[in-house]
């Protein structure tokens, strides 16, 4: 088999892997690969950063996906190409609801589709939705590590400030589509914001592979938009749960 395009690997530098671990930041991708046994890096290109590691015995793969939809449709498409049929993925995220805490663990069911990416595989009307025993799993990590976690709906948008209402900017202004739509999401139940979980759920649903996201809570829009939480604690509660999901599952 060639190369896949962007991430320069063959199936055999996967060693059989059929799940990935797909964070946004190439860094927690290297933090992650070295919790696991026998980590190696295999490539590093543009915001792609992919490692090799071992878990229960078998190969995984920790690929980092960049921010937004559009990176990690690519990451996830050469993946699967590559033989990977299962996607976790581990990320920071914004929370809109006053009772969610920072620190806190968010289990992604769905995604409002606030992004384009989503839309090049399926329309939208096709549901964001995440597999229901990888977000299964996610859960009973949670559970098993007594970590505070909230299982429900995620706005995932392909803008940081104008897509998340963001008025914390350059211009202070914010495209009319997304006035008010902060409290409509909060309205509708939605616990917080992202940038990539709507694409990955949509695509790995339409392709048959299956997907999950859990994510560390950085900041609560509700009190402040700047997060003042310790980045290391977070990502460190968020990443214990995605391995634990990782064993469950293999
Ligand atoms: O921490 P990661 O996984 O990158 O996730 C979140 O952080 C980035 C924005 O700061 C976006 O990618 C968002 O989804
Ligand atoms: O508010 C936030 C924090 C992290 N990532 C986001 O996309 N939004």
């Amino acid at each position: 088999m060639d190369k896949v395009f962007h991430l320069g690997l063959d199936k055999q530098a996967l060693n059989g892997a059929t799940l990935a671990i797909v964070p946004g930041d190439p860094e927690r991708a290297k933090r992650i690969a070295h919790k696991l046994s026998d980590p190696i890096c295999l490539a590093q290109t543009r915001e792609f950063h992919v490692y090799r590691a071992t878990l229960n015995s078998q190969s995984v793969v920790i690929c980092s996906t960049g921010i937004g939809g559009p990176s990690t449709s690519i990451a996830v498409e050469e993946l699967a190409q590559l033989g990977v049929r299962t996607f976790l993925r581990v990320g920071t995220t914004g929370a809109i609801q006053p009772h969610i805490n920072e620190g806190d663990v968010l289990v992604s069911t769905a995604s409002v589709r606030l992004d384009g990416a989503s839309q090049h595989f399926a329309p939208l009307s096709y549901p964001a939705v995440s597999d229901f025993h990888c977000t299964q799993a996610m859960v009973n990590a949670c559970e098993a590590l007594n970590i505070t976690h909230h299982i429900g709906i995620t706005a995932s948008s392909d803008t940081f400030y104008p897509g998340q209402e963001r008025y914390d900017t350059y211009s202070g202004y914010v495209n009319k589509a997304f006035q008010g739509s902060c409290a409509e999401w909060q309205k509708l139940n939605v616990m917080n914001y992202e940038m990539e979980s709507a694409t990955l759920f949509t695509m790995c649903a339409a392709l048959g592979l299956k997907a999950a996201c859990v994510a560390g809570v950085l900041v609560n829009r509700t009190r402040q938009e700047i997060p003042t939480v310790d980045h290391a604690k977070v990502e460190h509660d968020s990443v214990a749960v995605v391995i634990k999901a990782a064993e469950l599952l293999l």
